[in-house]
């Protein structure tokens, strides 16, 4: 599991630990690490290489100049641009400058003229130090110039602490509509003082660096499988990633003593005449990802069973037989008798996730959500941006973090925003990152395989932020295998499902 937190998070442990060790101790261990990182990254030899540093206002930016110090004592040639020379950090400055660094002071209203770009554009290495956790997104006219720049050259590109541009608590970039805005493109970012939540939406390749001022990272899951020990960890902390150990601990292989009925059985309703593959693609998702039993109950039956013979299937929820979890929604269609289908399996009792055309449906029945999250049923929406925005109109997705956990807030139900990172936010603000994947998910149809991989983690029993957020990991690791393999389209996914849980 990455833990991760807010800026006010870190900035309360780094209060502790500046008292320990002061400030100074603190970022010679930061601006060390990033050295070592350019180092090793860099061909060697590193004498005759060179190194740009892109300095702001603050500590951030102390930590670049300190870096460049220790590079340049390595034998790179090393510049630092000041995009605010009064404010740079003036202990950096005076290291950069005694190691034989050398610095340039920026013209604010042109910060990047041609021979700040030729510079750029030579360089080996540049390091973004132009605001760490202090950001507050867009970046200013001036750094954005500067960073656009940054972003074109072809130097190993490291960013201090964040990629300057992003908030450190929630990734987001800056308001939609100034067009869009500027991130610098770090090839890797070198984090201190834990991971930020931002981070884990944002920053690709990420190395988090321990300087001594870690937030308490609260009670370990304690691999013995226990969902509810793994649930509370997550809630300890403001978000969380899983890796593949995690899928392995929530996922265990069943027992000697299993059976089909052992781990829940997850019922399915999708598909219609319009759109018989949702149904046959939504329950191979189901059918791949646990052993046991899927029930399916709609109008593909016979297309269903076809492909999936070892499914049981009906002609409606009210015939199916009993389930634990429902999944509803995939190519279900929008007509009277979907949304009768729709009310009828939002009031049962069981576990609900909602996708697709039940979604769109729940857009125009607000009531029906309300109505079963109100007594308490478990409810699990997983909307795309379009989807997100018929059931909650109001939430902009600029900032989509904030939008996933004020909807799951708000309706009481579980919400998985799908996406490049896709984000599950509980009502309890509980919020899992998904961090694998790849952009060959982007394929009709890969939504549908997504719910019935959930839908079965659902059925046996995981909390549904956590059934959500396996299903979104192991449903990336599957997409993941799709690309390697050479392979593509939604289907390509069911074959991978099982060997991405590694
Ligand atoms: N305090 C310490 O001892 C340590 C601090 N560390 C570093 O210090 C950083 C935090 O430093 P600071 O609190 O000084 O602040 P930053 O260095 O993050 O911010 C610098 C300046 O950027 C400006 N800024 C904010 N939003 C901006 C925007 N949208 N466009 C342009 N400029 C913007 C702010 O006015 C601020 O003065 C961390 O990210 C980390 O890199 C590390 O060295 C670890 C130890
Ligand atoms: N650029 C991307 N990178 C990674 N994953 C993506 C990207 N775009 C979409 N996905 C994933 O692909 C799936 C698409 O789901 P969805 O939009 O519901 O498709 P459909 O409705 O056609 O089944 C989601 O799991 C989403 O997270
Ligand atoms: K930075």
């Amino acid at each position: 599991m990455i833990t991760a937190y807010t800026a006010a998070q870190i900035r309360a442990a780094e209060r502790v630990a500046i008292d320990r060790d002061g400030d100074a101790t603190l970022m010679r261990r930061a601006s060390t690490a990033v050295a070592s990182v350019v180092a090793e990254r860099l061909p060697h030899p590193l004498p005759g290489r060179s190194a740009v540093l892109l300095v702001g206002a603050g500590n951030n930016g102390g930590d670049a100049l300190w870096a460049g110090a220790f590079l340049r004592r390595r034998g790179l040639a090393v510049t630092a641009l000041l995009l605010q020379p009064d404010r740079a950090h003036p202990a950096g400055l005076a290291a950069l400058r005694r190691a034989g660094g050398r610095v340039l002071a920026l013209d604010p209203g042109d910060p990047a003229p041609a021979p700040v770009r030729a510079l750029l554009t030579s360089a080996d290495a540049v390091i973004d130090g132009i605001v760490g956790l202090a950001a507050r997104p867009p970046l200013r006219p001036g750094a954005a110039a500067l960073v656009a720049a940054a972003n074109t050259s072809p130097a190993l590109k490291v960013a201090v602490d964040l990629p300057s541009g992003i908030d450190p608590d929630t990734g987001a970039t800056g308001p939609a509509d100034d067009g869009d805005p500027v991130v610098f493109a770090a090839d890797v970012t070198v984090t201190f003082g834990g991971v930020k939540t931002g981070l884990l939406l944002a920053a690709d390749a990420m190395v988090s660096v321990g300087i001594g001022m870690e937030p308490d990272p609260g009670p370990a899951p304690d691999g013995t499988g226990s969902a509810e020990r793994f649930a509370a960890a997550a809630a300890a902390v403001d978000a969380i990633a899983l890796t593949d150990a995690d899928l392995r601990v929530l996922l265990p292989d069943p027992g000697a003593g299993a059976d089909k009925f052992t781990d829940g059985l997850v019922g399915i309703v999708a598909g219609s005449p319009g759109y018989p593959g949702a149904a046959v693609l939504c329950t191979g998702g189901a059918v791949r990802t646990r052993p046991g039993m899927v029930r399916y109950a709609g109008a593909q039956a016979t297309a269903v069973v076809a492909r999936w013979p070892e499914v049981v299937a009906a002609a409606d929820p009210s015939v199916a037989g009993r389930v634990q979890a429902w999944v509803i929604g995939p190519g279900m269609g929008t007509d009277a008798a979907a949304g009768e289908l729709l009310a009828d399996v939002l009031r049962r009792d069981e576990p609900v996730l909602v996708d697709a055309d039940g979604l769109t449906l729940l857009g125009e029945h607000p009531q029906w959500l309300s109505e079963r999250t109100a007594r308490g049923a478990v409810t699990l929406l997983t909307p795309h941006d379009r989807e997100f925005t018929r059931v909650f109109p109001d939430l902009p997705l600029d900032d989509r973090l904030t939008a996933t956990r004020t909807a799951a807030r708000r309706s009481g139900a579980t919400v998985l925003l799908k996406g490049h990172r896709t984000i599950v936010a509980d009502p309890h603000g509980t919020t899992v990152v998904n961090r694998s994947g790849s952009s060959w998910l982007a394929t009709a149809g890969s939504g549908d395989v997504l719910s019935g991989v959930i839908g079965s983690l659902l059925a046996a029993g995981l909390p549904p932020v956590l059934a959500a957020g396996a299903g979104a990991f192991l449903h990336g690791r599957a997409g993941e295998r799709v690309h390697a393999a050479g392979e593509a389209g939604a289907q390509a996914l069911w074959s991978h499902l099982r060997a991405a849980r590694v």
